[in-house]
């Protein structure tokens, strides 16, 4: 009896360790818990908050808490801007490839057998189209014409070599188009940038900050479009790319005291040129004519203003014209920087501009990268605006 007694004993056990041995192995295949929240982390997340902060550690032989060093931040990498010589030339072929039907028409109309009526007519129509205007195009068509006549010039590359000509003697090839940027006794060049917004004014604002550091002058920016509040941060970051330092106020500050501190930031840091970005976005004329008036006024407590750059949007055309002429009644437009051409294949607007403003195109805009403003060349341009070929140019 005991016998049995100690088999069913001995089976028991036997029967509860393979249970045992079953079990424990699933327990132990079981996922680890999630980690709680805090301790998981994105690389994004690892990214933005940095090398990870230690905990100071206790000297096990003092006991004194012993910090860990201190991890510096890596300064920013500043940007070094292209240089401005050749930019529109580097940039020839986004103005030649929104601008080829215009060249090629042109230059076809050109060298038809016989330049009849008719053809003179498609011409004309043909400059109108590019938003030349109607009455440069009737100069260069007249101009154009009577050389033809005299010169009884017939082979296309004559024909082209003269309509060439006849524009960039509509573009005035002998207007100063420099940027005044330069210190004068011991004072910073003052920069005035108005145009109306979305033209793209703050990224052409930022783009010349970026011509003038690639000139090697030193540069302070002045965010007085206090309208849109992201205008001022939009700037910031442009000039923070290239070391500029940028004077902003508060959200819906006055302009005028935003660009009054920032030319006297620039008199007293001795900056080479100070850089005024200011809003266009009014309600009415009277507004604008008001705010920009009084920004105009209260810089020149600190003298004149150097160079007022109106920025004006090419894919506007005639339009935008209109509402350019607005801004020359109130300040004194030096030059006009023209953006967006890469994005139209009106490119005679620059004629167009330069005769009813009566203001010389200095910059033209041609793409949203950081060097995509060059400054303005009327043989190079009309050079990419009739399409002809070029060697060596990139995109
Ligand atoms: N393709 C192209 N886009 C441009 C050029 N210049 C500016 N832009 C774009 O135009 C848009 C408007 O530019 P902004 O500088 O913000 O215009 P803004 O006039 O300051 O207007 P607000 O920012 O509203 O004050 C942006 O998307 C720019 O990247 C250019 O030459 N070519």
């Amino acid at each position: 009896m005991t016998e049995y007694l100690l088999i069913a004993l001995a089976l028991l056990g036997v029967l509860i360790l393979g249970a045992i041995g079953l079990v424990v192995p699933r327990l132990r295949r079981r996922p680890a818990p999630p980690l709680p929240k805090e301790e998981v982390r994105t690389r994004a997340e690892e990214d933005l908050a940095g090398p990870p902060v230690e905990a100071p550690e206790a000297d096990l032989a003092t006991g004194i808490l012993v910090e860990p060093p201190v991890v510096e931040a890596p300064a920013p990498v500043l940007e070094v801007p292209e240089p401005t010589a050749g930019r529109l030339v580097r940039l020839r072929s986004r103005l030649s490839r929104s601008q080829n039907v215009f060249g090629k028409s042109l230059l076809g109309l050109l060298s038809r057998d016989r330049l009849d009526e008719d053809a003179w007519e498609e011409i004309e129509d043909s400059l109108i189209t590019a938003d030349v205007g109607i009455d440069a195009t009737r100069e260069i068509v007249d101009r154009l014409r009577e050389r033809t006549r005299v010169l009884g010039t017939r082979s296309g590359e004559e024909l082209r070599a003269l309509l060439a000509a006849e524009l960039v003697n509509a573009l005035d090839p002998t207007l100063d188009r420099s940027l005044h940027t330069a210190p004068k006794l011991g004072a910073p060049a003052v920069l005035l940038v108005v145009g109306v917004n979305g033209a793209g004014k703050t990224t052409t604002c930022g783009k010349i900050a970026r011509v003038l550091v690639a000139d090697g002058r030193s540069v302070i920016l002045g965010a007085a479009d206090t309208f849109r509040a992201a205008a001022a941060d939009q700037l910031e970051t442009w000039a923070g790319r290239v070391g500029a330092e940028t004077v902003r106020g508060p959200e819906g500050a006055d302009p005028a005291s935003v660009a009054f501190d920032a030319v006297k930031r620039g008199i007293d840091a001795g900056v080479d040129t100070v850089l005024i970005d200011t809003a266009g976005r009014l309600q009415n004329k009277v507004g604008l004519m008001d705010e920009l008036g009084k920004v105009k006024r209260v810089v020149e407590k600190h003298g004149p203003i150097d160079e007022t750059i109106l920025i004006l949007d090419a894919t506007t055309g005639q339009n935008g014209l209109e509402q350019a002429r607005v801004f020359t009644e109130v300040v004194n437009v030096t030059g006009v920087a023209l953006t967006k051409l890469d994005g139209t294949a009106k490119g005679g607007i620059v004629i167009a501009v330069q005769r009813k403003l009566g203001i010389p195109v200095k910059l033209v805009g041609l793409g949203e990268g950081p060097d995509d403003l060059a400054p303005f060349d009327p043989a190079q341009f009309v050079d990419a605006l009739l399409g002809t070929e070029a060697p060596g140019r990139d995109a």
